[in-house]
């Protein structure tokens, strides 16, 4: 493997915006950074801080309005700079369905340039396993037991094997969301260490983090302390008492630092119920924001001369809305807004203190510590940190080809599988079961005139088994899938139809299997005629069936969120096509408004194909009691079929438009994931 290329993070006055019914809101305002290649940074501040708006923001995954620059080395972020770069996500999404040995060796295939040889990716995996320690549960499967999947390795295991899924291409750049969220204290440890062993090579590791231990917190090297999208601190973790004793702020004794300055910089409750209560008062009034900045103009249009001023007084802010809307309701819970006097008691404040302006917890300090950052000379060093001129040789070699990205993928499919074995003798013994059922319930099925009915239930029974079986096992399958499609797009592993293609594959031999299963089983125990013509039309008939519900469980799966919507979708649109297929109701019979449904529903097309192959060359006989007038009624297949519009079904031309079914579908399926790829990456 070639070389880390060392690359630095500069961060110039970056703001970001985003949209909200009021306007723009700002999420991260003016920050500066420059982070030198090699380190170990932690970003941290209270929830709602800013802190994953900015991880996303240097990984180039938001979408709002945004100032100012983020570079690596001198270039903005790209696709070159992308390929250089590794996310991990705060959720473990892996496929729970294979070892760790295996998610890596298929990141390796997929991402790995096609010069490097097998042996030496292998190798690659195995560093990786060693490195993250767990190599001894390298070859048991992640597991999933709410999705089925028997358990398998520990929460912690999965967060390193997430974690090397983003070694896999040695990246220069690693963001880590959240690496410790769920561990416990000793594997929280470990994760952060492995994180520090990763910077030793001047990789330059970026991770926001919740409520570090001492122990953890001090194996990083910076700090970016961030409270309501503001910068209060950026610098060593070894200089932040220094920084804040000149300020007359001590941590007591024994007292754990991080969340000693998150506290620091925490609005107290007081505060954030006084920002509570401004924001309903602003939705009565419809005109103020519960935003610091506006509440700065608020203040300032109230009274000019008072400038420096930074008190927001809520019950002036209160008085002059009334005047200007002539609006007399208040909430009465305004007026009750009890705000502490000495918001938290562990920060001992030296009122002879002339920088830092009003209490720990109120808007005031925060935006007096900002200030007090903007002017230091840590800031001073941050902004005097050069920004190379040179464009960095990143060592791109060239990607594997999108046919071979197709071939890995299905592969990966098919690893699956195998290692979910009982998953898969459950997906075969559930229509083999289905198909006894039904079998010895239309067992014997005779020729006469009660026949005709029953064989049409039979047929009808097949077809629609073979739709809803495929629907409802990709309903299930594909969302988990979907995540994973997600995540490697985040990173370009491949693009959304590598994908789209490789679960077409992978879903093809239960499209095959399904369908022969219950046709093999069903035509014989029920009578249904069985020389090999007609078998092999009805197996042909209810694979398309198979594929099209397939197809059908993709788009709509696609198309939705979550899998609850999809599961409330995918039976409205079901419902019309089970109605119109030629079973239920006589389609000469539909309303005009409504008779269009029949062209665009592969159930009729493959119901009336598989009736026909059953109804021809039959001979029906009659009962004493089924005689009409003496005569019986139907005594051929053909002139059943040609009561019931059956007759001059096409079979070839019924398989083209269940081709071009399943075709649109797909392409449909395709556009709605690359959107949802969109949505997700910007991309
Ligand atoms: N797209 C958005 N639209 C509206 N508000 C947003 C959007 N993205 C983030 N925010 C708001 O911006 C603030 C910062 O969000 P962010 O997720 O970055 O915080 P955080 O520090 O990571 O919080 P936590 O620790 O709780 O995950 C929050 O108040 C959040 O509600």
């Amino acid at each position: 493997m070639s070389e880390i290329t060392k690359i630095p993070i500069f961060v110039r006055d970056y703001s970001f915006n985003v949209k909200t019914k009021k306007g723009y809101k700002t999420i991260l305002d003016h920050i500066n950074l420059s982070i030198p290649s090699g380190s170990l940074v932690a970003i941290i501040g209270a929830s709602g801080a800013g802190k994953t708006t900015l991880l996303n923001s240097i990984a180039g995954r938001v979408s709002g309005k945004s100032e100012g620059s983020i570079l690596f080395g001198n270039e903005p972020h790209s696709n070159r700079i992308n390929k250089i770069l590794s996310y991990v996500t705060q959720q473990d999404t892996m496929h729970t369905n294979l070892t760790p040995r295996q998610i890596l060796r298929f990141v390796a295939d997929l991402r790995l340039p096609k010069t490097i040889k097998k042996q030496e990716k292998n190798q690659i995996v195995e560093n990786i396993l060693k490195s993250l320690q767990i190599e001894h549960c390298a070859d048991t499967i992640v597991g999933s037991p709410e999705s089925g999947i028997k358990r398998g390795i520990s929460g912690g295991e999965m967060k390193r094997v997430n974690i090397g899924m983003g070694l896999v291409t040695n990246p220069s750049v690693i963001l880590v969301d959240e690496p410790t969220s769920g561990l416990d204290a000793q594997t929280a440890y470990l994760c952060t260490s492995i994180l520090k062993d990763l910077t030793k090579d001047g990789r330059t590791i970026i991770s926001t983090i919740h409520q570090p231990r001492q122990s953890i917190f001090e194996l990083f090297d910076y700090l970016v302390l961030l409270s309501h999208g503001k910068l209060v601190y950026f610098g060593p973790i070894n200089e932040i008492e220094n920084y804040f004793s000149a300020i007359d702020f001590y941590p007591p004794r024994n007292t754990n630092l991080a969340d000693w300055i998150i506290d620091l910089v925490s609005l107290s409750e007081g505060e954030l119920k006084k920002e509570e209560t401004i924001n309903k008062l602003s939705k009565e009034l419809s005109v103020y924001q519960k935003d610091e900045i506006q509440l700065d103009i608020i203040h300032e249009e109230k009274d000019d001369k008072k400038d420096d001023k930074k008190e927001i007084d809520l019950n002036e802010v209160d008085k002059d809305k009334e005047d200007d809307l002539e609006i007399q309701d208040i909430p009465d819970d305004f007026e009750d807004v009890d705000i502490p006097k000495i918001a938290n008691p562990n920060f001992i404040q030296n009122n002879s203190n002339e920088i830092i302006k009003g209490e720990v917890g109120t808007l005031e300090f925060i935006k007096s510590l900002v200030k007090y950052y903007n002017d230091s000379d840590l800031m001073k060093k941050t902004l005097s940190m050069k920004i190379p001129k040179q464009k960095m040789d990143l060592h791109l070699e060239r990607p594997v080809n999108l046919f071979r990205k197709t071939l890995i993928l299905t592969k990966r499919g098919f690893y699956g599988l195998r290692n979910q074995k009982r998953y898969v003798i459950q997906r075969l013994l559930q229509p083999a079961l289905l198909a006894c059922f039904v079998g010895w319930v239309f067992s014997g099925i005779s020729n006469k005139q009660s026949g005709l009915m029953d064989r049409m239930g039979i047929l009808f029974f097949t077809i629609l088994s073979q739709m809803l079986l495929s629907i409802i096992s990709v309903l299930f399958v594909l969302p988990k899938e979907k995540a994973v499609f997600l995540r490697e797009s985040m990173d370009s592993a491949y693009p959304t139809v590598c994908f789209f293609i490789s679960k077409v594959l992978t879903d093809l031999p239960f499209a095959i299997l399904v369908p022969t299963i219950i046709s093999i089983i069903i035509t014989p125990i029920t009578g249904l005629q069985t020389n090999p013509k007609h078998w092999f039309i009805l197996i042909l008939f209810c694979i398309l069936s198979s594929v099209a519900g397939s197809a059908f469980g993709l788009m709509v799966s696609a198309a939705t969120r979550t899998p609850e919507t999809a599961l409330i979708i995918a039976p409205v649109m079901l419902v019309p096509m089970i109605i119109f297929c030629g079973f239920m109701i006589n389609l000469d019979n539909i309303t005009k408004a409504l008779s269009w449904i029949q062209y665009i529903d592969p159930i009729k097309y493959s119901f009336f194909v598989v009736v026909k192959n059953e109804f021809t060359g039959l001979k029906f006989t009659c009962t004493q009691s089924e005689l009409v007038q003496g005569v019986c009624p139907i005594t051929t297949g053909e002139q059943f079929l040609k009561l019931n519009r059956f007759y001059n079904v096409n079979y070839w031309e019924n398989a083209l438009l269940m081709l071009a079914f399943i075709l649109i579908t797909w392409s449909f399926s395709v556009y709605f994931l690359s959107k949802a790829r969109k949505r997700e990456t910007g991309r």
